[in-house]
């Protein structure tokens, strides 16, 4: 689909103002500009649980009041998207467009979005910032109540879908983000204007999985020189906080991961051990092993499985008296964590981050910067490239052991 914008407009009516083109072509002209206008294009529909992601043309409504509607040029395929499809995850609603890890352009704003315009670089948010309710306010939290409650039930902030099939049905939006779409709809408090010199391809990895571990490290655990870290779990996740950590001058950084072939990875991400739990010695277990290594515990420790058993070994491999465990891992609806209140008796602490405590718009900007200023990695989860069409094959990338992330592109 061409995509003429109102700036691209306003540079053809200055032209022919000076009588270069044909006056009737301006009518024309506008005619073919998609502002205000349904767009008809490619989506991958997800109708059912744990059934292939639907290739279809499906129709997006212009954006309302305080709405963005943005043309999506890269999404990458987040774990949290394979498991909202696996039907685990309470919130699940079908049929719907899932996506939250992408970049894109805006293609056109709704009245009165002053916060980006079109034609710039964005980022969505599935944690927005509006900067202005309780939590905006608080200091004390990166979750925003502005939309949350309507982006968990599939609908934008007015109640309504802005998305609908080739039949007409309607679809329900995804963590208020929904980039499996050529063109999507998002509020003005969930998106981020960006470097325009930012390459889209790398940076829609930012929309979530190494802005959450990394944040996870630098902001929720704060992890300082010297600090023992245990991260559970080596996908884009948990090595984004091995990478965190690294950059803080954590004094050892051991991965847990069930699989031998993310062991390298690891290690080139900054990771100082890396221990299988299924091979260790007769008898032992992970807290025994992780509590052995380092003298009675770690500083900290991150699950970044989702896996509730997982999360209590990696409370319990804590230091006594200080350690803290840090639960980023979405688990399975119905699934709950569990220890021995001795554990937070003795000074453990229990806590959780969300897309690793990062103010979206406030902050999306300077990870930007430290991305190009080879600071911060991000190409190197980049562990596949494919058109959107191969949207389902990317899905089952995720289950080859060694991907880290598919970018697709539209
Ligand atoms: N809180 C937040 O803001 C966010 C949370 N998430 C969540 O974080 C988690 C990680 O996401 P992502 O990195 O994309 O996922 P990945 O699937 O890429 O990474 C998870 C890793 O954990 C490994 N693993 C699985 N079971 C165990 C186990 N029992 N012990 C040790 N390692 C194990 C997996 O191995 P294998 O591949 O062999 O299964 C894989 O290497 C997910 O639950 C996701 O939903 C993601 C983004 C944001
Ligand atoms: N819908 C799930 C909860 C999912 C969840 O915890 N999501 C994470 C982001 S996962 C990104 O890949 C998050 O930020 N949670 C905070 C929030 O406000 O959603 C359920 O109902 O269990
Ligand atoms: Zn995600
Ligand atoms: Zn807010």
């Amino acid at each position: 689909m061409r995509l003429f914008n109102s700036t691209t407009i306003r540079l053809f009516h200055r032209t022919f103002t000076q009588n270069i083109v044909p006056p009737n072509a301006i009518t024309k002209l506008h005619k073919m500009s998609t502002v205000g206008k349904p767009i008809n294009c490619k989506a991958a529909v997800s109708y059912k649980p744990n059934a292939p992601l639907v290739l279809d043309t499906i129709t997006v409504d212009p954006p309302k009041s305080h709405e963005v509607r943005i043309k999506i040029i890269n999404t990458a395929i987040c774990h949290t998207d394979a498991y909202t499809l696996s039907g685990k995850d309470a919130e699940g609603l079908f049929p719907c467009v899932l996506g939250h890890e992408g970049a894109g352009i805006v293609e056109s704003v709704g009245e009165g979005v002053t916060s980006v315009k079109v034609g710039d670089h964005v980022i969505p948010l599935y944690t927005a910032e509006c900067g202005v309710c309780k939590f905006c306010k608080s200091g004390k939290t990166n979750l925003c109540g502005s939309v949350r409650a309507t982006q968990g039930k599939g609908v934008m902030p007015d109640g309504t879908s802005r998305f609908h099939d080739s039949k007409g049905q309607s679809l329900y939006h995804f963590m208020g983000c929904s980039t499996f779409s050529e063109y999507t709809v998002v509020a003005d408090v969930s998106v981020v204007a960006i470097d325009q010199t930012a390459p889209l391809e790398s940076v829609c990895l930012l929309g979530c999985g190494v802005t959450t571990g990394y944040g996870a490290a630098i902001k929720t655990a704060n992890v300082q020189k010297g600090d023992t870290v245990a991260v559970f779990g080596a996908g884009t996740v948990g090595l984004s906080v091995v990478q965190g950590a690294h950059s803080r001058g954590a004094s050892r950084i051991i991965i847990v991961d069930i699989n031998d072939n993310k062991e390298t990875v690891s290690r080139e991400f900054g990771a100082t051990d890396f221990i299988n739990p299924t091979k260790l010695s007769e008898g032992q277990t992970i807290v025994d092993k992780l509590v052995e290594m380092t003298d009675g515990g770690l500083d900290f420790t991150f699950d970044c499985t989702g896996n509730v058993d997982v999360m209590r070994s990696a409370l319990e491999a804590c230091h006594k008296g200080w350690g803290q465990s840090v639960i980023i891992g979405v688990a399975d609806a119905g699934k709950e964590i569990s220890t021995r209140p001795f554990q937070l008796v003795t000074g453990r602490v229990w806590k959780g981050s969300a897309f690793g405590g990062i103010k979206g718009r406030s902050e999306m900007g300077g990870l930007i910067k430290d991305y190009q200023e080879k600071k911060l990695k991000v190409d190197e989860f980049i562990t596949a490239r494919r058109p959107f069409s191969e949207i389902n094959e990317g899905f089952e990338d995720l289950h080859n052991g060694t991907c880290l992330r598919t970018v697709l592109k539209f």
